[in-house]
Order: structure tokens, then C-alpha cells, then sequence
């Protein structure tokens, strides 16, 4: 495990120091221009993500979290810093970021699984129409729902709907997917199932993950690495690794000292930043 006090990070989480990072976030200022204010929602944030990284931003309210992942999915540029996926500077949305929407409810009733999946690919007109089935089918298959193509969302539980919007961003082969406090709005239990569905999927189909979220619990379980930033306008204050820990570890020791150490980032007073980390 490992806090480092500085504003951009480079370490995976697997040692590969040498790997170019997937996406790139340096120095990062993003602002909201309002007609009255002029609203700084992050400062100077910088963090790499690697391939296969369960990588979570981790913040208060209104630190600015939401807004990071909306300028990765390029809807609301930086005024200063950049992004780069892949080495290229990020000027716009593509579907090499898809963002998994909060509650899975964007599927649309009227539509068949199948036909719910296909819908990107139809708008974005990426694949020809075979290959739109084709890719499909192979993502509902990849989520364990090849058996459910043809039926209506209603039909499903609120786990196999979140695999049905996975497997609609999967079916576009994004680098990333972007999914900002997925589970906020639901119970406990219930919360608990779709983590532990998300990193199932992840052991089966090993996708990268940007994940937002503001409970510290979900982070440590979610995330191989964690950022946490500091409230409003967000800046970085630790990273720290967490790829070793689920649900199923809970109640270790280490869970908890994690959990300690980072309840101490996320309310550190600001005149004690130097020692971040030591
Ligand atoms: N469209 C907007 N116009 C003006 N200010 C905005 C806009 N969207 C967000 N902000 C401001 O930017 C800051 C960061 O907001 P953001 O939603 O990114 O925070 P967050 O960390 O995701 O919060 P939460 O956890 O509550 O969702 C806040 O001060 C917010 O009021």
C-alpha cells in the first residue's frame, strides 16, 4: 500500500512501471463558467490509469468527482492540464469511454435486451448491421445473459439490467468504462450484489474502470487503486492501492486500517497536507 503526497501518479498497482498508461489526467483545472460565478470544480488533478485497473475517485460532495469523469468522457474540457487516452489528447466524446449510467434504468422498456445493446451501434453507425448482432450477442454471452436476448428489461433483476447496460458498452470494445456512483440510490444489500457482479465481470472480461463514488467502503472494494481528493475545488490528496481487498475480506484488519487511513485523507485538515502520506 502506498500514499504519495504529490498531484499526479504513475505506479500501477501490478509493478509494470514501463506500460504506457491508458489514460493520462495531468494538472487538471476544470470550471463551470455560470452567469454570476465562475465555479473551479477541480484543481490541478493529475492521475494515470492502466489497462485492467479498477481505478475509483474517491471524494466529498461537490469535490468535483462527476465532473472529472464528465471531461474523460469529453463533454466539459479543462481550462488548463490535459487528458490523453491512449497517448491522444481527448477533444470529444467517442466510444472509446463509454459511461454506464446510474441505476441502469436507460434501458429503454420498449426495446428487447438484444435490441437495447444494438442501440449504440445503431446510432453511432461504428459496425455494419451483421456485425452489430454479432458483437451483441458475443457481449450479452460475455454478462451471462445469452439466454435473455429476447426479452424486455422489465423481465430482469436490477443485477442482470446493470449487465445489460455492460454489456451495451462493451459491444462498442470501449479502452474505459466510465460509471459515476452507479449504486448510490440503492440499499444496502442490494448494493453489495452489483459490486460484487461488477468485479466478477471484471475477473471474467477484465475491462478498465473510472468508478465515482463517495463511500469509502465501496471504493476499497471496487478499486485495485484508489485517488481521494480533497473537498471543493478537488485536489489530489492520496493515492493508495486497494486491489487486494473485497467483501469477502472485509473484516480484516487491513480492510479496516485502510479504511482508517483513508477517513484521515478525506477529512485531513488542509495545514496538515505536508505530511500526506508519511
Ligand atoms: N453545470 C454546472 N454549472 C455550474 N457549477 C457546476 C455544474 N456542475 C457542477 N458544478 C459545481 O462544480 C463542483 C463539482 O461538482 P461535481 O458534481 O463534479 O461534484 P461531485 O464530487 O461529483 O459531487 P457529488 O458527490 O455530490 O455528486 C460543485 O461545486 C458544483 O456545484
Amino acid at each position: 500500500m502506498n500514499a504519495v503526497p504529490s498531484r499526479s501518479f504513475s505506479a500501477p498497482a501490478n509493478g509494470a512501471a514501463a506500460v504506457q498508461p491508458l489514460l493520462q489526467v495531468e494538472n487538471a483545472t476544470i470550471q463551470y463558467k455560470t452567469p454570476e460565478h465562475l465555479v473551479t470544480a477541480t484543481y490541478r488533478v493529475g492521475f494515470d490509469v492502466y489497462e485492467s485497473d479498477r481505478y475509483v475517485i474517491l471524494g466529498p460532495s461537490g469535490c468535483g468527482k462527476s465532473t472529472l469523469l464528465k471531461s474523460v468522457g469529453g463533454f466539459h474540457p479543462p481550462v488548463q492540464g490535459s487528458m490523453k487516452i491512449r497517448g491522444k489528447e481527448i477533444v470529444g466524446p467517442g466510444s472509446d469511454r463509454m459511461m454506464v449510467f446510474q441505476e441502469f434504468e436507460q434501458l429503454m422498456p420498449w426495446k428487447t435486451v438484444l435490441q437495447n445493446v444494438l442501440f449504440p451501434m445503431r446510432v453511432t453507425g461504428k459496425y455494419s448491421r451483421a456485425e452489430s448482432v454479432d458483437r451483441a450477442r458475443s457481449a450479452l454471452d460475455k454478462v451471462n445473459l445469452g439466454k435473455f436476448m429476447n426479452v424486455y428489461p422489465h423481465m430482469l433483476s436490477g443485477g442482470m439490467k446493470m449487465r445489460v447496460a455492460i454489456a451495451r458498452a462493451l459491444a462498442m470494445e470501449p479502452d474505459i468504462l466510465l460509471m459515476d456512483e452507479p449504486f448510490a440510490a440503492l440499499d444496502a444489500l442490494t448494493r453489495r450484489k452489483m459490486q460484487n457482479e461488477v468485479l466478477e465481470l471484471w475477473d471474467q472480461i477484465g475491462f478498465t474502470l473510472l468508478f465515482v463514488t463517495h463511500s469509502i467502503e465501496e471504493a476499497i472494494v471496487i478499486g485495485s487503486r484508489i485517488l481521494i481528493l480533497s473537498p471543493h475545488p478537488g485536489q489530489v490528496r492520496a493515492e493508495l492501492n486497494a486491489h487486494e481487498f473485497s467483501h469477502a475480506n472485509s473484516d480484516d484488519p487491513a480492510f479496516g486500517a485502510l479504511s482508517k487511513k483513508i477517513n484521515g485523507f478525506l477529512f485531513e485538515d488542509e495545514t496538515n497536507l505536508a505530511g500526506a502520506g508519511h
